[in-house]
């Protein structure tokens, strides 16, 4: 969903004129997304993307725009926030923090991805985790093992039976996920195909940092893998594996104990999308546009993951 606030025009005049980013001509509920309310605002100067952040009090949201302000400044192509007049990124609007930010040009990968994109996701996460290594903020995750065993338990009686015993024995083999020692830093760990755009092959820019948090770096792979590798059949496809895993592998390695636990992230990132997407379909928000994404086929890219495990002696990891 992503208009859970509306927004009537002149609050927005009043709020663009806190900016110095030119008079309101149009701006445009955005139906993709979940998580927030968003607009396109177009003035007089220029393109925007309106966030009302619909999650998220004031206090933990200065995290995600300083990932935002990071990343830009490190040559990943994000969107910059925009600074009002006073200087700041977050502003209040409706009763909601509200930040405006860059509109990047190019569109959200809607249909399948294709060899060339797997590739530039691929490659442009590596150096985000490269260059996240510098990154001095920190935030625990909001979607980890804790989280991902909470909401199961919320789940669990609204489950089939043989979805139910399922989960549980998921969960047993996930169990010391937390207890991993694997490289960590600053994770987007939502970089979903709906979260990066592109014309064509080219990457134009990835958005929607506000899962971004500490977690272990092949979380965040496992989670692109998760997403973009898959086939008109809704499974993890080898060819696009290969491209993504090659194009990252080619500028960070994975160590032996990232290569051992392989298997446990991708269910761990697999499980955690599923989950979010019953808790979305079971327990609805109310809102103007809203759009519910699958849960199902998180359960089966999480099977995949259970009966056939992605291999990593194919790759280029050396
Ligand atoms: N900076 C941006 N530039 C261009 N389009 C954007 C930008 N930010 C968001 N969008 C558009 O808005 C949609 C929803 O944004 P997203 O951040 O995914 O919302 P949510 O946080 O609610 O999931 C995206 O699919 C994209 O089409
Ligand atoms: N990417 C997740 C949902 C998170 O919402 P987003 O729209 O903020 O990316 C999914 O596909 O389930």
């Amino acid at each position: 969903m992503s208009v859970y606030t509306e927004v009537g025009r002149d609050e927005l005049i009043a709020f663009i004129g806190e900016y110095a980013v030119g008079n309101l001509i149009d701006y445009q509920g955005i139906s993709a997304g979940i998580e927030n309310t968003n607009y396109f605002v177009t003035t007089d100067q220029g393109e925007f993307v309106l966030t009302l952040f619909e999650q998220h009090e004031f206090a933990e949201l200065d995290y995600f725009l300083e990932v935002m302000t990071f990343f830009f400044k490190h040559g990943i192509p994000s969107a910059h926030p925009a600074e009002d007049k006073q200087g700041n990124y977050l502003k209040s609007l409706c009763g909601r923090p509200a930040a405006l930010v860059m509109r990047l040009a190019g569109h959200t990968v809607d249909q399948l991805a294709t060899l060339g994109q797997c590739e530039a996701i691929g490659d442009m996460l590596a150096q985000m985790h490269l260059v996240g290594e510098k990154f001095k903020h920190r935030r625990a995750t909001q979607r980890g093992a804790e989280w991902r065993e909470s909401m199961a338990e919320t789940l669990l009686p609204h489950m089939s039976a043989e979805q139910a015993e399922m989960l549980k024995a998921e969960l047993d083999f996930q169990q010391h996920y937390s207890d991993l020692e694997l490289p960590w830093g600053v994770t987007h760990s939502d970089l979903f195909r709906d979260n990066a755009l592109f014309i064509d092959d080219e990457l134009q820019g990835i958005i929607d940092f506000y899962f971004a948090c500490d977690e272990f770096l092949i979380y965040d792979l496992a989670v692109a893998v998760n997403d973009w590798c898959v086939n008109e059949q809704g499974l993890i496809d080898n060819e696009r594996y290969q491209c993504l895993m090659n194009a990252y592998l080619q500028r960070r390695q994975l160590n032996e104990a990232e290569q051992s636990n392989w298997n446990l992230v991708c269910r761990a990132a697999a499980l955690r999308f599923w989950l979010s997407r019953l808790q979305d379909q079971l327990f609805p928000r109310e809102g103007e546009m809203t759009q519910i994404k699958n849960p199902d086929a998180f359960l089966k890219i999480l099977q995949q993951h259970r009966h056939n495990p992605l291999s990593l002696n194919t790759l280029q990891n050396a």
